[in-house]
């Protein structure tokens, strides 16, 4: 499918395009790179310097200072490679202006874990119908991995998701290095549902934290999550799969443990008073899960599954109750 110089494109500017770029780049597979994101000034100073100002940035990057721009056709248009890697909640902005034209022909990675709002499309299902791109031409990249310990060379394993097997083991060799390592899987539902997920549960976890519960009552709410998980990824795409594995169980964890998780620490922070807002500010990052609770709440009303960690969360982040409140009242829930 590929011919010998991979041309790559990355579109997004935060912690994790720039840990995918790191990636490419140390991986040894011969490639082009090219790079998109809307701050021109951070741009400028990756062409300059070869570093994120905003994220990461003590990783040099080996980037071509021609292939970095804010004009998302110009860094499409000679790519066989797409990788996505904006935050859901802001991909239909960044893709303002393409077309189905623009994929045509393209592989499209998606690295984004969360859900189009208004649409409540996971991006696989999103870029299949908006843009004409066949599922056999999408791939997921999921697994637990923060772009922090990836900037620090830390052993990490993603997993690489796709209906064609041999379309995610070509992205997989773009993409593996010494400290990359990958699994190969062709449940790309399971894979993004699981990630959408994970990180409602990690804002979970974080409240709890937040209002004061402790190790206990966490290592409890997170047995309960990946139940949770695996009835809805069950309901949603019914095939056999070992909910225990990276991509589901793994990434969990690692959101509901690491110093590095937006998701847990937005939590903490709504647990301790703030407002999504202020916590978002304050953060400066995104956390998925607080657009994907809503998505998910809305896509449940079809599926009728049971999801208390959800629903209480979403209580929590846009009916206003009080998050001691609504934790207490989950706690006499699950078991
Ligand atoms: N950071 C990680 O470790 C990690 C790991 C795996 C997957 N992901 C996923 O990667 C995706 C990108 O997350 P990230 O961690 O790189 O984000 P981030 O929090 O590091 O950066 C935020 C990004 O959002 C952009 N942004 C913020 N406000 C915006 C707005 N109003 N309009 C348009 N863009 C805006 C910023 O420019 C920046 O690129 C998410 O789906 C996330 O779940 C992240
Ligand atoms: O842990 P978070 O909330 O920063 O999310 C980042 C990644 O999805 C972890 O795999």
């Amino acid at each position: 499918m590929v011919e010998q110089q991979h041309k790559v494109a990355v579109i997004g500017g935060g912690s994790w395009a720039t840990a995918i770029v790191k990636m490419l780049s140390d991986n040894i597979a011969e490639k082009e790179i090219f790079w998109w994101m809307r701050d021109a000034d951070s741009v400028c100073h990756i062409a300059k310097y070869k570093r994120n100002p905003k994220y990461l940035s003590a990783v040099e990057l080996k980037v071509t200072a021609d292939h970095v721009s804010t004009q998302i056709k110009e860094i499409i248009a000679p790519a066989q490679l797409v990788v996505l890697c904006v935050p859901a909640a802001f991909l239909k902005d960044a893709l303002q202006g393409i077309n189905p034209e623009d994929f045509k022909g393209k592989k499209i990675i998606s690295a984004i874990k969360g859900i189009v709002p208004d649409e409540n499309q996971i991006i696989g299902d999103y870029i299949h119908q908006t843009f004409q791109v066949p599922l056999s031409d999408i791939v997921v990249i999921s697994g637990p991995c923060h772009a922090e310990e990836v900037a620090l060379e830390k052993l990490s394993y993603l997993t690489i998701a796709s209906q064609d097997h041999k379309l995610a083991c070509c992205f997989s060799g773009l993409i593996n290095t010494r400290y990359i390592k990958t699994n190969i899987s062709d449940d790309i539902y399971g894979t993004e549902y699981g990630a959408v997920l994970k990180n409602i549960y990690a804002i979970a976890g974080g409240i709890c934290h937040g209002v004061g519960f402790g190790d206990n009552f966490q290592a409890v709410l997170i047995s309960n999550a990946i139940r949770e998980m695996s009835r809805f990824v069950d309901a949603i795409h019914p095939i056999s799969r070992d909910i225990n594995e990276s991509a589901y169980l793994g990434d969990l964890l690692v959101t509901a443990y690491s110093q590095f998780s937006r998701n847990r620490t937005f939590g903490a922070m709504i647990g301790k008073g703030y407002t999504a807002k202020s916590a978002q500010l304050e953060m400066n990052m995104i956390a998925e899960g607080y657009y994907a609770v809503n998505c998910i709440h809305q896509i449940n009303k079809i599926y009728k599954v049971n999801m208390p960690i959800a629903r209480a969360v979403y209580a929590v982040l846009y009916e206003k109750h009080a998050p001691r409140i609504e934790m207490k009242l989950l706690a006499e829930e699950i078991s």
